[in-house]
């Protein structure tokens, strides 16, 4: 068979990574996920072990199975495994960032769990048609219900918008200006971490936690602090009175009717000269991010929604009478500032 010059210049391995880059994913987070299930990240933090060490302690049948699939992840410089002596493994920065005290163990566990990985079947159905098809995959009428079906998922999301939060607390939010502002509402603020954090930066604003009954009953672990109270309703009837909202990650959960009406209700609680800030990702076609291309595709099929470009964030509020004030992107997410036409 002839071979093109630039399939001729592809060696083995490279030919390899690409492949298993696009194709592999299935495989990788289930065995990411069965690591994560045994918080091996956690066993190796303390000091290098040999597999038979790990697999007596996460209760293993067969400890060769526990050897592969630790050995699994040093290709992706998760663990190394000792030249010296084969069969020991230890951490490494990353494995760090999934173990119990790293920023990005509740987010790991999140995204590579079960309950995703069967509604994340159906995305070729859902690009194809152009409708979201995750949550009926699976027997649910919408993203949310599940949340009532299972209180361990519904805290297992929570937690890991926590950590979200927390990857930005230092950078995002010491950007945000309250100064003008005497009352604040976090709209689907759940755990309260952005603006208890927010409250400790002014010390002359007053903040309200706002979000589902069933989320805020949830999270165990909610910002305590004396100017911050945690009020539970639903955002498309009514939101407490304020003269400034914030809404982190909320707008890219819902279509743009959907949004215009959170941003309706919103509007008829607003103070004269009210602000909204959004902190959400801006997708930028000359700069797209992995983030933001997989949490596009995520939110098209869990919930008919998207990432939205700057255009895209411009016609939406057009659309609903608001208009953009200012855009912070020197952050990740960046800060925008929106006020009523
Ligand atoms: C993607 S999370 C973002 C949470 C938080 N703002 C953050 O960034 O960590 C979306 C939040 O919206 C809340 N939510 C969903 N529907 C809601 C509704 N109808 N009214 C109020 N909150 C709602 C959820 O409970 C959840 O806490």
């Amino acid at each position: 068979m002839l071979v093109s010059q630039n399939e001729k210049s592809l060696g083995w391995n490279e030919s390899m990574e690409l492949l298993f880059g696009f194709a592999g994913g299935h495989l990788h987070t289930r065995m990411f996920q069965t690591m994560m299930r045994f918080s091996i990240c956690d066993l190796l933090e303390d000091g290098p072990k040999h597999y038979s060490e790990i697999s007596k302690i996460i209760g293993f049948k067969d400890d060769s199975s526990c050897y592969r699939l630790l050995r699994y992840f040093v290709p992706h410089r998760l663990f190394n495994e000792s030249f010296t002596e084969v069969g020991v493994f230890s951490k490494t920065p990353s494995s760090t960032q999934f173990s119990k005290n790293g920023a990005l163990k509740n987010l790991g566990f999140y995204y590579s769990q079960d309950h995703h990985y069967r509604m994340l079947e159906s995305i070729p159905l859902t690009v194809e048609m152009g409708k979201t098809n995750g949550p009926s995959s699976v027997g649910l009428s919408n993203f949310w219900e599940f949340f009532e079906k299972s209180s361990q998922y519904k805290e297992l999301f929570n937690q890991a918008m926590k950590d979200y939060s927390s990857l930005i607390i230092d950078k995002t939010i010491s950007k945000v200006d309250l100064s003008p502002f005497e009352t604040v509402v976090d709209v689907g603020g759940s755990h309260g971490l952005v603006i208890g954090s927010l409250l400790e930066l002014h010390p002359n604003v007053n903040g309200i936690n706002f979000d589902l009954e069933s989320t805020l009953n949830a999270s165990n672990e909610k910002y305590q602090h004396p100017r911050l109270s945690h009020i539970a309703g639903d955002f498309f009837k009514s939101v407490p009175e304020a003269d400034c909202y914030l809404m982190k990650y909320i707008l890219h959960d819902w279509s743009d009717e959907k949004c215009c009406e959170i941003l309706k209700t919103i509007s008829k609680s607003m103070k004269p000269n009210g602000k909204i800030i959004i902190i959400d990702l801006i997708l930028d076609p000359s700069n797209y991010t992995k983030e933001a291309v997989f949490k596009d595709i995520l939110m098209m099929h869990f919930f008919d929604a998207k990432e939205r470009s700057l255009i895209d964030w411009q016609q939406l509020f057009e659309k609903c009478d608001f208009v953009i004030d200012s855009i912070n992107s020197s952050v990740t997410p960046p800060l925008i500032i929106v006020s009523k036409k």
